[in-house]
């Protein structure tokens, strides 16, 4: 809303400009009152007074807008800043009441200034030229101030639109993509009928970190063990936390061997940077589970081998990597 203000002011201010080229001193006198208006707005804005500042604009700007009819008669263009005040309400954040009762208060106020006789300006001899000038540069001001809200209206939703798409696939904590997200990545593969590997990954014993620590702290920790494990893989390979403390890892088009060339390169990193909190240093390790596509004969099966070996490596003494129903990679060689 406060660049709805911004917008009319500096609207405002090139047509004070365009009417002191002109001499029209008693229309500059109407558009440096809009102008102040939408100061006030703007500062009744800043102190979340939202109902007030667009009250104070719409006000001011329909009665300046009234005076102007008034004195130039309705064929100078000024009817179309109604439609430009309709507009801002519309888009506002305000709630509909408001809206509907303001947008009623311009179709009156605008029936009214059209409808009621033009007295002309007591001392500007009226002009057929300089109507005529007046409409044109109504209308472009109108055309450049609908234009300009329309473009930041633009920008507004394409970035809301990304922030919702963001928070939709990435998980709000690591802000790694989420369970969806990365379940999504390795059926895409799945239905690429390309090869891949999965590496599950859970953290041991992170409960015990929760239950002595607090689950600020936990969220500490998970945070770093996805930063961990996202600056040990490679560009192509895809990270997600799909669960309380476990993450998988999708590697497209990899081998099971590049999978744990990965692998032993997160336990090593992890060894090397514990997370460390103030006064606290707590080294946590993963046990993981390995399993490629060309394995099983499913995506949903994929994932349930995956599952199956890091809890073969949970039950065989965690840290370790279970690659494959014969294959254990302990702590000492991964
Ligand atoms: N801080 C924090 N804790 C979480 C979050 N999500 C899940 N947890 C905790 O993660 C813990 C998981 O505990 P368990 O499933 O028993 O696993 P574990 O203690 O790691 O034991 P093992 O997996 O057998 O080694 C629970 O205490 C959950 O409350 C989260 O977002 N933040």
């Amino acid at each position: 809303m406060a660049q709805i203000f911004w917008i009319a002011s500096l609207g405002h201010v090139v047509f004070a400009g365009i009417l002191v080229a002109m001499q029209i001193p008693a229309m500059i006198v109407l558009s440096v009152v809009c102008i102040l208006a939408n100061l006030v707005a703007l500062v009744l804005h800043r102190r979340l007074q939202l109902k007030q500042a667009m009250t104070v604009k719409m006000a001011v700007t329909l009665l300046m807008l009234s005076i102007g009819i008034w004195w130039v008669g309705p064929d100078a263009g000024f009817e179309y800043y109604f439609f430009l005040l309709l507009c801002e309400i519309l888009i506002s954040d305000l709630s509909v009441r408001y809206k509907v009762g303001m947008s009623v208060a311009i179709g009156s106020v605008a029936l009214m200034a059209i409808m009621l006789p033009s007295y002309g300006i007591p001392w500007v001899t009226r002009d057929a030229s300089v109507s005529r000038a007046l409409q044109v540069i109504n209308l472009m001001m109108v055309f450049l101030v609908l234009g300009g809200i329309m473009w930041r209206l633009h920008a507004i939703t394409e970035r809301c639109e990304h922030h919702f798409r963001r928070d939709a696939t990435h998980d709000y904590l690591t802000k790694v993509p989420n369970r969806r997200a990365i379940f999504h990545e390795a059926d895409m593969l799945w239905h690429q009928q390309r090869h891949f590997t999965l590496l599950l990954l859970d953290a041991d014993h992170f409960k015990q970190v929760n239950d002595t620590y607090g689950h600020t702290v936990g969220d500490e920790v998970l945070r770093h063990l996805a930063y961990i494990v996202r600056g040990a893989l490679r560009e192509e390979d895809r990270l997600g936390r799909v669960g309380g403390e476990e993450f998988l890892i999708v590697f497209p088009d990899s081998t099971r061997d590049e999978a744990l060339t990965v692998a032993s390169r997160i336990r090593r990193c992890l060894e090397e940077q514990p997370c460390c909190l103030e006064t606290l240093t707590l080294p946590v390790t993963f046990s993981m589970g390995l399993a490629a596509s060309d394995e099983v004969a499913s995506v949903q099966e994929l994932i349930a081998l995956a599952d199956r070996r890091l809890y073969r490596a949970k039950s065989a003494g965690r840290d370790q990597l279970v690659m494959s129903d014969l294959e254990i990679v302990g702590p000492a060689t991964l």
